[in-house]
């Protein structure tokens, strides 16, 4: 196994990684430091479910399995960048693509009926949705801005968007008949195993067995109202058309790969509730699934004349939707994944509380999150910002965040057991010892979920919340909500290991929504604080909080601190902008800020020196952070605009500060020898480089594939200075 593992994912990071890795590979080597990759692609992912379908020289490995067992391990050190997670339109292009790419893997069943259909459902299911992170997060999360690129970003104020208290943007959620007013919660007393049952007068239906928890577990159970949320989205849409906004949803479809696509259909049926009545035949006929999307609802019904009618009469009596590309006329509803509302928000919120309409123009915005649980965060912050107008980057502080992640904490580990009820009932938690743990009445199309959260992860993230606030002395909040029911329990736990510890009073505990209003702030005045969270406000804040003070999340450092001993180094906190992927190929500009990766590289490298007692890798480690320091101090970051500086020219200058920082220190002669003429080629082709670099923007380019790169082409586009490339050899 390699020192480090460095992940091949998708879209914008991987094409990065075709110019960066070759690089990091060519230094650490110099350091007797191998640097590896494990393929976690949605591609990879797909041929390793398929290797009977597939050639000899065509099948995969397993390596995301691989990589589920090495983090469980001490020796973990891997690099995992940002990965697709899919939802079903994109799961069926990756699928198309492969096929026509020579790998005869099946097709998506849609409604599979012989066995072998229903295991290659069975098998892409579980490559659904955030199928990645999970398996890997076997520590808790540590996510912050480095110093050095906090202080860049207030030096370099990026531009916000004016807020005014006229805005009529406001985040709209449901009354009641949602997860957050539904929520029971109980800790474990012993090691149980469970089983879930629906109870009807037609007897009972099991709905999971087997479940198993050690003692100490926090078990929730809670359900959203199928008939609750259908009058609220109903409403919604009549008010937004009454208040001249534009609609909006915004759901974590990805991540919560079970409910959210489910309460995304209820809204595509709502928009098109007239067209559903008058045509459920017909479109049922059609294969219609309205979880789908509106994208593959049109797809399915535009050669159907009478459907498409009323769904434009529909669509025109509708209030205007927030849009994705109002160019190429994607909506909110087209694709589950389009809209992900940790990106989204912040975006939108960044923006001055402006959506873009399908007139193209910027508009006012009803945010409409269904649930409660954490809603409070984005209206509260709205109202900050109304109140206070925007913030600002320049003299802003920092809001840090430690969050609950281990082992599959709370909703994001839900998805194995969420079920959308089939028939009115009662839905039980039964123990191995009879006792009914939880118990809800509930009817036909409610969504019920239990999620848990394990004691040894809950301890661990307590212990790296004292050991971070320790560090930073700064001011620190727990958000947990002593009226939602899982969150007491949570309290339970934090206050004794706070008081044992003697620093109860270092910390505070508030509910979302005060967290959020003490949280803007602090920071309005130019302090800082962390916000220690679940694992749903983990993913939400290390999003919203970085955008707005950074621009974006990919500059963040995002340590997993692995719970037996290794480390995980996750670059930035957001995903794979396939936005910049669209520009590559349309003008060969790459615009994807590499900032994370280096962070995480540094991090990996002195975490290999750590554990490993390797000072060569101490040193390459300590020039990684003088190279990100000096992308920053020289503004070497990529250009959004084509013919300007892009990602490729931010590596050569990477390289170039990295060789450079070895060849100036005095720790390592050898490495000083090595790197030195490195340096001084780079330096001296400096005019050569760039020029080469340059003259390759601006015409469109093939890489043979979007899900599946041909390496060859995708190596060609993304490294073409030959002399780089010589000097790095
Ligand atoms: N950890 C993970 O594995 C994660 C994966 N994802 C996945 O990523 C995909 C896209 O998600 P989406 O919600 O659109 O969010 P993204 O974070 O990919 O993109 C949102 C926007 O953020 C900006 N951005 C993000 N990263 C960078 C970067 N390194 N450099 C410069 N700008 C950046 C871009 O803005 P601009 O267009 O203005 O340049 C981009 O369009 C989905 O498939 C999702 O599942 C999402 C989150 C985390
Ligand atoms: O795994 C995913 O789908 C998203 C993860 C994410 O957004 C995060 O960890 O911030
Ligand atoms: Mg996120």
């Amino acid at each position: 196994m390699s020192d480090i593992i460095y992940t091949k994912v998708d879209e914008a990071p991987e094409l990065a990684s075709a110019s960066l890795l070759p690089i990091i590979q060519s230094f650490a080597a110099a350091a007797g430091v191998s640097v590896g990759t494990k393929d976690i692609s949605l591609a990879g992912r797909i041929l390793a479910a398929f290797p009977e379908h597939l050639k000899e020289d065509q099948r995969q490995s397993d390596d995301l399995a691989e990589l589920g067992r090495l983090v469980k391990t001490a020796e973990a050190n891997v690099i995992k960048l940002p990965n697709i997670s899919a939802s079903v339109p994109q799961l069926v292009a990756a699928i198309k693509e492969l096929q026509s790419q020579g790998y005869a893997i099946p097709d998506y069943p849609e409604a599979p009926a012989t066995d072998a259909e229903k295991d290659a459902r069975a098998k892409y299911d579980a490559l659904k949705g955030s199928a990645v992170n999970p398996v890997l997060r076997e520590g808790n999360s540590d996510r912050r801005a480095a110093k050095a690129v906090k202080s860049f970003a207030q030096n370099n104020p990026h531009r916000m968007g004016d807020w005014t208290a006229d805005s009529k943007t406001h985040v709209s959620s449901m009354s009641g008949g949602d997860f957050f007013s539904n929520e029971v919660s109980a800790t474990l007393d012993k090691d149980t195993t469970a089983k879930i049952v629906l109870v009807s007068d037609e007897g009972e239906t099991v709905l999971k067995e087997g479940v198993s928890y050690p003692a100490g577990t926090v078990v929730d159970a809670t359900f959203m109202s199928a008939a609750a949320l259908k009058a609220f989205l109903a409403e919604q849409i009549e008010a937004t058309k009454d208040e001249g906004t534009l609609f909006s949803l915004h759901m974590k479809a990805t991540m919560m790969k079970v409910s959210d696509p489910i309460i995304f259909g209820h809204a595509v049926k709502a928009f098109l509730a007239p067209v559903f009545e008058k045509h459920a035949a017909a479109m049922a006929d059609l294969g219609v699934n309205p979880n789908a999307g509106l994208g593959d609802l049109l797809a399915r019904v535009k050669d159907n004349a009478a459907i498409m009618a009323d769904i434009d009469a529909c669509m025109a009596a509708r209030p205007p939707m927030y849009m994705v590309d109002s160019d190429k006329g994607i909506t909110n509803l087209h694709v589950s994944s389009d809209v992900i509302i940790d990106a989204s928000m912040p975006a939108l919120i960044r923006a001055g509380g402006k959506g873009w309409g399908p007139d193209g123009k910027e508009s006012d915005t009803n945010c409409v999150i269904p649930d409660n649980s954490y809603a409070p965060v984005y209206d509260e912050t709205i109202k900050f910002f109304k109140e206070n107008g925007k913030l600002n980057p320049a003299t802003a502080g920092t809001v840090q965040n430690i969050g609950l992640m281990a082992q599959k904490a709370e909703e994001y580990g839900s998805h194995p057991t969420t079920f959308e009820i089939p028939h009115a009932g009662t839905v039980k938690m039964i123990l191995d010892d009879g006792t009914v743990l939880h118990e809800h009445k509930v009817e036909a199309g409610d969504i019920w979920r239990s999620a848990s959260a394990r004691k040894a992860p809950i301890e661990d993230w307590v212990n790296l919340a004292i050991d971070r606030q320790k560090a930073e002395g700064c001011r620190a909040i727990f958000w947990l909500d002593a009226d939602r029911a899982h969150d007491a329990e949570l309290i339970a736990y934090v206050t004794p290991i706070l008081e044992a510890k003697g620093v109860a009073d270092k910390f505070e505990i508030m509910a979302p929504r005060e967290a959020t209003r003490a949280s803007f702030e602090t920071i309005t005045k130019g302090e800082n604080t962390i916000a220690i969270t679940g694992n749903v406000l983990r993913d939400y804040l290390t999003d919203l909080f970085p955008i707005l003070e950074l621009a974006t999340s990919a500059k963040m450092l995002s340590i997993v601190k692995l719970m037996n001993g290794g480390g995980l180094f996750e670059t930035g906190a957001g995903g794979s902008a396939p936005k910049h992927v669209q520009q590559l190929v349309e003008q060969n500009h790459l615009r994807w800020d590499s900032l994370g990766e280096f962070c995480a590289l540094g991090e990996s490298l002195t975490f290999l020196a750590d554990v490993k007692s390797n000072e060569k890798a101490r040193v390459l480690g300590k020039a990684v952070d003088a190279a990100t320091q000096g992308i920053l101090d020289n503004g070497r970051s990529p250009s959004r605009k084509v013919g300007e500086p892009d990602n490729r020219d931010s590596h050569y200058w990477f390289a170039r500060y990295w060789a450079e920082a070895l060849a100036a220190q005095s720790d390592d002669a050898e490495l000083a020898k090595h790197f030195g003429p490195i340096a001084e080629a780079l330096a001296a082709n400096e005019a050569a480089i760039l020029s080469e670099l340059a003259a390759v923007q601006g015409p469109a380019v093939d890489l043979g594939g979007y899900y599946k790169t041909d390496a060859a082409k995708t190596a060609a586009v993304m490294r073409p200075s030959k002399t780089l490339n010589d000097i790095i050899g």
